[in-house]
């Protein structure tokens, strides 16, 4: 009644006259037609009726049937009303991987849960301490962002037949009937609908700022992951392993000087605060270790603490399983940013090479697994190599127990940026052990005699720590810790002079100082 003039201002003129006005000032307006009786009503139709049959009676005699089809096609496509709004459509799988953003937007979504909403999916898996609250298929929740408003939606396309087949479902054939038909795989994803207008705020800024969230997120409850680079060579499909790190080794339990902990924490957390500089000065967003000392002080401890600090994974590289420069090349590339590359035991794993420079390969002319002969310093270079066009906060560690053994290339300032030793028990570090394992926070009697035991004989922290895992009386095992100091003691001819082997607790290489001067 009030549209049919056309014309759009006046129609927003009208409707706001419409709500301004009263209905009978409506009727009484000289704008309006008057309202139209029921008899008059009943002939329009009939005539409309009359004319839809005759124009049907031509339209099918004159057109063929395939032309007919194809005009109400395009009659229909043209009148189609058009949408002001648009949906995103945030699919779980992009191919055979997982969609980020799909995944970015079902935690974004768990973070805004309210108490309107009427249904949840509720999961948990084994390992998992505590349970998982979803958003629930087919619910809708209302966002908004800068004054816009979007609607999330979850929906799930429970699987269906595919045309066909006919019969009854039968899903006990892992999807395939057994007549032959199939059904399409079941599927998720989110919608995300708003005003199209604001298609490029909305795909520029806010969900750019939906996945920033979910790092976020993920970076606080992240699983650290152990991953085992094996050579594809070693045999199909199993290239990779990985296992959640139930490592519990984290700083607070790790004994050992608490000046050198502080400076190797500080270390790591300017390595983080560093991305721009290192872009700045053109080195790849790496750091380097050599943790070094006797076994059982603690250095796979120090690695795991360190992973569980940052909730890098870690990367463990057996480089008796390297064959060639490309299988290397192959592993390294498997790894991800944010992780720590380790090579544990390096003066075992390797012959050491002739000290005659590093050859154009990695590997010399290499006749069997076992004897992969290569120089360290050039590991370290090809694996710089590929970090700096395609890698960024990666740590590498190597370990070992001889560093007099190793190649003095790799010792070199500015090839390791920090090393590390782990040395034998201070009473510091027993201090450390004795608050973990025996929840002693302050002093105890037998303390003082531990101390002098400690600071005059070679013990490591594994031999204390297993001594002080035998029962739970913490008294008898004080006693028994103390008995088995000084039979140590008796069988233990060298002092703690010269444990270290003139080697600095912590011996930042100085190249590196310079580096950090720029
Ligand atoms: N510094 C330490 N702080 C706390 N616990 C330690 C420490 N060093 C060793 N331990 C205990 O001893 C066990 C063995 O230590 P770890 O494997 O870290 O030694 P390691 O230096 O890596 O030895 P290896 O040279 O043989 O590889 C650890 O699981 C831990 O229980
Ligand atoms: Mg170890």
């Amino acid at each position: 009644m009030i549209v049919h003039n056309h014309d759009s201002s006046l129609f927003a003129l009208t409707m706001t006259d419409l709500y301004l006005t009263k209905p009978d000032t409506i009727m009484a307006s000289p704008f309006y037609p008057a309202m139209p009786t029921p008899s008059s009503l009943l002939s329009a139709y009939a005539t409309l009726s009359t004319s839809i049959i005759l124009f049907r009676t031509i339209f099918d005699q004159f057109f063929p049937p395939q032309l007919r089809r194809y005009l109400i096609e395009a009659i229909r496509l043209y009148w189609k009303p058009k949408s002001a709004k648009l949906t995103l459509i945030f699919e779980e799988k992009d191919g055979m991987t997982g969609n980020h953003v799909f995944d970015a937007a079902e935690a974004y979504l768990c973070t805004m849960i309210n108490p309107d909403v009427d249904r949840l999916r509720i999961t948990k898996n084994v390992k998992e301490k505590h349970i998982k609250i979803k958003f629930a298929e087919s619910e809708e929740l209302l966002d908004s962002f800068n004054g816009i408003s979007l609607t999330w939606k979850y929906v799930r396309q429970k699987p269906q037949q595919r045309h066909g087949g006919g019969g009854d479902d039968d899903l006990f054939h892992g999807g395939k009937r057994s007549s032959g038909s199939s059904f399409t795989p079941e599927t998720k994803y989110i919608e995300l609908k708003f005003d199209k207008k604001y298609k490029d705020v909305i795909i520029n800024v806010y969900l750019p700022s939906v996945i920033d969230k979910f790092q976020e997120l993920e970076n606080q409850k992240k699983v650290v992951k152990i991953h085992n680079l094996q050579s594809y060579d070693g045999g199909p499909g199993g290239y990779k392993e990985s296992v959640n790190l139930d490592h519990p080794s984290t700083f607070d339990t790790l004994a050992m000087d608490p000046k050198m902990k502080k400076a190797i924490i500080d270390d790591l957390d300017l390595f983080l605060m560093r991305r721009d500089f290192y872009k700045k000065v053109g080195k790849a967003w790496k750091r380097g270790y050599l943790l070094y000392g006797p076994p059982g002080t603690g250095k796979s401890s120090l690695i795991a603490a360190m992973a569980n600090y940052l909730k890098f994974d870690i990367y463990d590289l057996q480089l008796t399983n390297v064959r060639s420069d490309s299988s290397l090349k192959q592993m390294i590339l498997r790894t991800s940013n944010r992780s720590i590359l380790v090579i544990e035991d390096i003066d075992c794993s390797i012959q050491l090479p002739d000290r005659k420079g590093i050859p154009p390969s990695i590997f010399s002319d290499v006749k069997s697994v076992s004897d992969p002969q290569f120089s360290l310093s050039g590991l370290l270079n090809f694996i710089d190599g590929l970090w700096s066009c395609c890698g960024d906060e990666r740590i590498i560690i190597f370990t070992t127990n001889h560093k007099e053994r190793l190649d003095p290339a790799l010792l070199r300032p500015g090839r390791m940026d920090m090393h590390i030793l782990m040395s034998y028990l201070t009473f510091d570090g027993f201090k450390t052990l004795a608050a973990n394992y025996l929840n002693i926070h302050n002093h105890h009697p037998s303390f003082s005699e531990i101390e002098e035991l400690i600071n005059c004989i070679k013990v490591t922290p594994a031999e204390v720590a297993e001594e002080l895992m035998k029962s739970n009386d913490v008294e008898a095992m004080l006693e028994g810790l103390v008995k088995f100091l000084i039979r140590k003691k008796m069988g233990n001819d060298e002092t703690k002079e010269g444990i270290n082997g003139g080697y600095d607790e912590v011996h930042e290489a100085t190249q590196a100082k310079v580096v950090s001067l720029i």
